[in-house]
């Protein structure tokens, strides 16, 4: 099923072109690693997708409708963006992984908590502790488990694991993986990591001056003997 569409997608701020006509059809289920160089877009693209930005034309269909008929707190459960930076309020842990259920009249479901935490490789304890306690690789784990706890369709992943150790970032690499593995999950990840976007995803796209220059699978992308240039795809000359 054609899940999500972009349609001739603009984004301007003042005058500057962001994203300069993206195209894009998404089928439920797939796994897209994005790459490109900095300033490329592709944060931006996430959150045209999110809804936290709206395109300056063209149009972004999910489930055929346009997104921006989509109640954005609604739309925001379906389509989940975790960020870079983990963003964790209240005091305590419990707090952020209750808050999905108390935000849309869920009864809370800690049976789901626990087993998150389990896959996450995190004690129970941790429900109890100030958000200001945990390492960046804990805060990364929590926010990835709210965004999951209320089964989105679309997870958007923004550079989750720019910030963490070797050890953590493979944690959460082999947690995504069998994610998708076992779901019917449809992921968006951008990364700066070329063995993450290699090992990951099942189609990539890579993004130069606002717009997709190559949507292929990924294995066709990187197994072009390109690994050689692939400085040179980041840093924009190619
Ligand atoms: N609020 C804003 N105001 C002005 N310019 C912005 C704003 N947000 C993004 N931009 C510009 O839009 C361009 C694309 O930004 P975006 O964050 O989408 O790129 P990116 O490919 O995700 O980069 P990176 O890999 O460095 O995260 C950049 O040139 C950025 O400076």
């Amino acid at each position: 099923m054609k899940l999500l569409e972009l349609q001739s997608v603009h984004y301007r701020i003042n005058r500057t072109e962001i994203l300069r006509g993206i195209d894009l059809n998404i089928s439920t289920g797939e796994f897209l690693t994005i790459i490109g160089p900095s300033g490329s877009g592709k944060s931006t693209l996430l959150r045209l997708l999110n809804n936290l930005n709206s395109p300056t034309s063209g149009n972004i269909l999910y489930r055929e409708k346009n997104i921006n008929t989509y109640v954005p707190e609604a739309l925001r459960v379906q389509i989940s963006y975790v960020f870079q930076k983990p963003y964790l309020f209240g005091t305590k842990v419990i707090d952020n992984l209750k808050y999905p259920f108390k935000l849309h009249s869920k009864e809370i479901d800690l049976g789901k908590i626990s087993a998150l935490l389990k896959e996450l490789n995190l004690d129970e304890d941790i429900l109890q502790k100030n958000i200001h306690s945990l390492s960046g690789g804990e805060q990364q784990r929590i926010a990835l488990i709210r965004s999951l706890i209320l089964e989105p369709e679309v997870l958007l992943l923004d550079e989750i694991t720019a910030s963490l150790d070797p050890v953590n970032r493979s944690m959460v690499e082999d947690f995504i993986k069998q994610l998708h593995q076992r779901s019917e999950l449809t992921i968006l990840l951008v990364t700066h990591d070329m063995q993450q976007a290699k090992g990951l995803g099942n189609r990539t796209l890579y993004m130069n001056q606002g717009k997709i220059v190559h949507d292929m699978p990924t294995e066709s992308f990187f197994g072009r003997g390109i690994d050689g240039e692939l400085d040179k795809f980041m840093s924009g000359q190619r």
